[in-house]
C-alpha cells in the first residue's frame, strides 16, 4: 500500500474500523427508533407499517464461503436463511457475541475465513475494475452532456467488457438491444462506422443512464448476496438482492478509502436507501465489513511494503478525476525506445501486482504472428486473460482479443524508419541475411534491392520493419489508399500511437491517457547504444524512400500525434514536460553512479547489466549501493533490463515453475 502522508495503513484501517463500528450503533439505533415507532403505531390501532418490517428472528442469516468466485472480483460470502440442522455459522458468532471485539476474535479462528479472504485479496490484488466503477464512470460522463460527449462514444469505442454488458443488461428489458447498433462497433470483424443507429443508441443510452433509479422493498425471503471489494487503498461492500426479474437491486453500499488517492468512481459514503427491511442484515453486513477491513490490515501489515517510501514524493496528489488503467496491450515494435517504454510498464504492474501475457519462452515466436497458446499459462478451456501484454511480437489482433479484457488499452510506439534503419543495421547486422550481404551501411542505403530479397532470413529487420511488426507485408507494393485504409484499421486499435523522438511528450500522452502518477512514467533511457552514426541529409531521405510504408505510417502518426498535444494544450504539454525532466534529474541524483550511461563490464551487479547483442556496446546505468533499501530496490527497478525484468515477474507469477 502507498503511505499518504505519515499516517500507516494500520492506522487508517482502525480509522475505518472505528467508522463502521459507529454506523452499526447508528443502526441500532435506528432499529429500536423503528420499533418503538411501530409499538406505538400498533397501540394506536394504526395500520401496520409494510415498509417496515421487525427482522424475523427465523432469518438468522448464514455466512456461505463460495467455492470460486463467481463474478471475478466478488465475493466471497453469501447471506442465507438456513436449513435446518445446519451448525454454527459465523453470523450466529457475531450476531451472539456480547462485543464486537470478542466476535472478532472468533472470527479468526475459522480456517474457512482465513482461506476466502485470502483469496479475494489475491484476487483483487490484480487490480481488476468493478462493473459499479465502471457504471458509475458512465453516469458521470453521461451526465455532463455536452462536454463528455466524446468521451462516452470513445468508452464505446474501447470496447464494453463483457462483465459491464451484463451489467447494461440489467438496466432495461430490451436494453441489450438497444445498445447493439453501438456494442457492434467493437467488433473486431467490422470496421468503425458511428451510424445514425449507433447515435440513436447513444441517445438512449444516455436518457437511460441520466434518468433516476426507482426504489422498491427488497424480499425478506431471498437471499442477499453480499459483495466485497478491496483494494491497497480501499474496501467497499454492497448489500443487494436479484429478484425474480433478473436485474440486481442495489440496497445499501459502502466504499471506504484508505488514503485520498485515485479512487474517484468509488469514493462513495454509506447510501442507506432501503434501511428498515434489511436492517438486522444490514447490521450483519457491516459486522462483516468490520472484520475484512482488520483481516485486511492485518495482511498488509504483515507483507512487506511493495512501494518506495523514503524517496521524496514528487507532489501532493491531486484531487481524483479518473480511474487508473491496468489492461494494456503494448506493442513493442523494435528499436524504437520500446525497452524504456516497457519498464514503464513492468514496474507499474509489478508493484500493481497486475498479471503479465509472458512469452513461454525469450520472445512470442517473432517473427511468426502471435497466438495465444504461445503465452505462458494460457488455458483455451477456460480463456485466461491478462493484466498486460506488452513483449515483442509480430501483432495479430483477433488473437491478442482472445486474451485481453475488452476495455484494454491499446497503444504502440513508432520512430522516423530513417534513423531506426541504422540503429536496426547495426543491431541486427549479423541477423539479417541483407544486411549481412551489405558491406556497410552507406553501400545497403544506395542499393537496398541488390542486397535484400524479401522472405529471406531476418530481413524483417532490413525493409519496413514496423509495418512489418504490425502484422502487415513489408513488400506490399506502396499504394497511397490501400495503405491509406491499413493505417486507418491501425488507429481504429491503436488508441495512442507514440513517437520515440518525441518520448518525453509520449510519456506525459501516456500518463494521461492512462490516468497514472507521473512518477509511473519517469524513465532512465534504456537499450541505448554508445554511438549512432549519423546520416546525411541524402541518406535519411533515401532510407524514408526504401521503407516507404513505414514513412507513411510515421507522416500519419506524427500528424495524430500532434494534434493529440495540442488537444491536451501546449502549453500545458511545456509545464508536464518539463516537471517530468525536473523528476528524472532528481532520481538520476538519488539513484545513479553519475548521470551518463556506461558500457556492460562498468556494471558490477550482474541483474542490471544490459542485454549485448550485435556489434555494438549496449549501455546502462550504475545504481548506488548507499541507498535506503527500498529506495534501492525503486532505483534498481528504472534500470532494471527487459529480459530480466520479464524472468523476475514469471517468477513470481509462477512461482516453482522451471
Ligand atoms: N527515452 C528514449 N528516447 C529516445 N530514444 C530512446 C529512449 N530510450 C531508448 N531509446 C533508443 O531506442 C533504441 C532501442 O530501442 P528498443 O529498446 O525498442 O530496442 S529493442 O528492439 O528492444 O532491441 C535505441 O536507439 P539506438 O541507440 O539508435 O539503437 C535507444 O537509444
Amino acid at each position: 500500500m502507498e503511505e499518504s502522508g505519515g499516517e500507516s495503513s494500520i492506522e487508517q484501517l482502525t480509522q475505518q474500523l472505528a467508522a463502521l463500528t459507529q454506523t452499526v450503533q447508528d443502526l441500532q439505533g435506528g432499529y429500536h427508533q423503528v420499533q418503538n415507532q411501530l409499538q406505538a403505531l400498533t397501540a394506536a390501532g394504526g395500520p401496520p407499517a409494510s415498509a417496515a418490517t421487525p427482522p424475523d428472528p427465523s432469518l438468522n442469516p448464514v455466512l456461505t464461503p463460495l467455492s470460486a468466485p463467481k463474478w471475478g472480483l466478488r465475493f466471497p460470502f453469501f447471506l442465507e436463511n438456513p436449513s435446518p440442522g445446519l451448525t454454527v455459522s459465523w453470523s450466529n458468532v457475531v450476531l451472539s457475541s456480547v462485543t464486537f471485539q470478542v466476535a472478532m476474535t472468533s472470527l479468526y479462528d475459522d480456517p474457512k475465513r482465513a482461506e476466502t479472504a485470502e483469496a479475494t485479496l489475491r484476487t483483487l490484488q490484480r487490480g481488476k475494475r468493478p462493473v459499479e466503477e465502471y457504471v458509475s464512470d458512465f453516469r458521470r460522463y453521461a451526465s455532463d452532456t455536452e462536454r463528455n460527449e466524446a468521451a462516452l462514444k470513445h468508452q464505446f469505442r474501447l470496447g464494453l467488457s463483457n462483465s459491464l454488458k451484463d451489467e447494461l443488461a440489467h438496466v432495461g428489458t430490451y436494453f441489450s438491444k438497444i445498445i447493439s447498433p453501438i456494442t457492434d462497433l467493437t467488433s473486431s470483424l467490422k470496421s468503425f462506422h458511428w451510424s445514425s443507429e449507433a447515435q440513436l443508441a447513444f441517445d438512449e443510452l444516455k436518457r437511460r443512464f441520466t434518468t433516476a433509479p426507482i426504489l422498491r422493498h427488497p424480499d425478506p425471503s431471498l437471499t442477499f448476496p453480499v459483495e466485497v471489494d478491496a483494494s491497497k487503498s480501499a474496501i467497499g461492500a454492497v448489500l443487494s438482492q436479484r429478484p425474480v426479474d433478473g436485474m440486481v437491486h442495489r440496497a445499501q453500499g459502502s466504499f471506504k478509502t484508505f488514503a485520498d488517492r485515485k479512487l474517484c468512481g468509488g469514493c462513495r459514503t454509506m447510501r442507506l436507501l432501503q434501511l428498515l427491511p434489511i436492517l438486522w442484515k444490514g447490521l450483519f453486513v457491516l459486522l462483516v465489513l468490520g472484520f475484512v477491513v482488520q483481516f485486511l490490515g492485518k495482511r498488509l501489515q504483515e507483507s512487506p511494503p511493495q512501494t518506495f517510501t523514503l524517496l521524496p514524493p514528487f507532489s501532493t496528489p491531486s484531487t481524483p478525476t479518473c480511474q487508473p488503467s491496468s489492461h494494456i496491450v503494448f506493442l513493442k515494435t523494435h528499436k524504437t525506445a520500446g525497452s524504456t517504454v516497457l519498464n514503464v510498464l513492468h514496474r507499474y504492474g509489478d508493484r500493481n501486482s497486475l498479471t503479465f501475457a509472458l512469452p513461454q519462452k525469450y520472445q512470442f515466436n517473432y517473427p511468426s504472428f502471435f497466438k495465444v497458446d504461445m503465452v505462458k499459462g494460457y488455458d483455451e478451456v477456460n480463456k485466461t486473460t491478462y493484466d498486460l501484454l506488452c513483449h515483442h511480437m509480430r501483432f495479430n489482433l483477433p488473437e491478442v482479443r482472445k486474451l485481453m479484457p475488452a476495455d484494454s488499452f491499446y497503444f504502440t510506439i513508432l520512430r522516423d524508419p530513417a534513423t531506426l534503419a541504422e540503429s536496426s543495421f547495426s543491431y541486427y547486422h549479423s541477423v539479417s541475411s541483407a544486411f549481412k550481404k551489405a558491406p556497410n551501411l552507406t553501400e545497403f542505403i544506395a542499393h537496398p534491392t541488390h542486397y535484400y530479397k524479401p522472405g529471406e532470413n531476418g530481413n524483417q529487420f532490413a525493409h519496413n520493419f514496423q509495418w512489418f511488426d504490425l502484422g502487415l507485408d513489408p513488400d506490399t507494393p506502396f499504394n497511397e489508399s490501400l495503405v491509406r485504409a491499413e493505417v486507418r484499421k491501425i488507429e481504429r486499435t491503436f488508441q495512442l500511437v507514440l513517437l520515440s523522438e518525441y518520448f518525453d511528450e509520449s510519456m506525459v500522452l501516456l500518463k494521461e491517457e492512462l490516468c497514472w502518477d507521473l512518477d509511473d512514467v519517469v524513465t532512465f533511457k534504456l537499450n541505448a547504444r554508445e554511438a549512432s552514426t549519423p546520416l546525411e541529409e541524402r541518406e535519411t531521405e533515401m532510407l524514408r524512400a526504401w521503407n516507404a510504408l513505414d514513412w507513411y505510417l510515421y507522416v500519419y502518426f506524427n500528424r495524430t500525434f500532434w494534434e493529440k498535444v495540442e488537444r491536451f494544450g501546449r502549453e500545458r504539454m511545456d509545464t508536464e514536460v518539463r516537471k517530468l525532466k525536473e523528476r528524472r534529474q532528481e532520481l538520476v541524483e538519488i539513484c545513479l553512479e553519475g548521470s551518463n550511461p556506461v558500457r556492460a563490464n562498468e556494471i558490477k551487479e550482474k541483474s542490471i547489466k544490459p542485454f549485448q547483442f550485435g556489434q555494438e556496446k549496449i549501455m546502462g546505468w550504475v545504481v548506488k549501493m548507499d541507498l535506503e533499501p527500498s529506495t534501492r530496490a525503486w532505483c534498481v527497478q528504472m534500470v532494471t533490463p527487459e529480459l530480466r525484468y520479464k524472468d523476475i515477474l514469471g517468477a513470481r507469477q509462477f512461482p516453482g515453475a522451471v
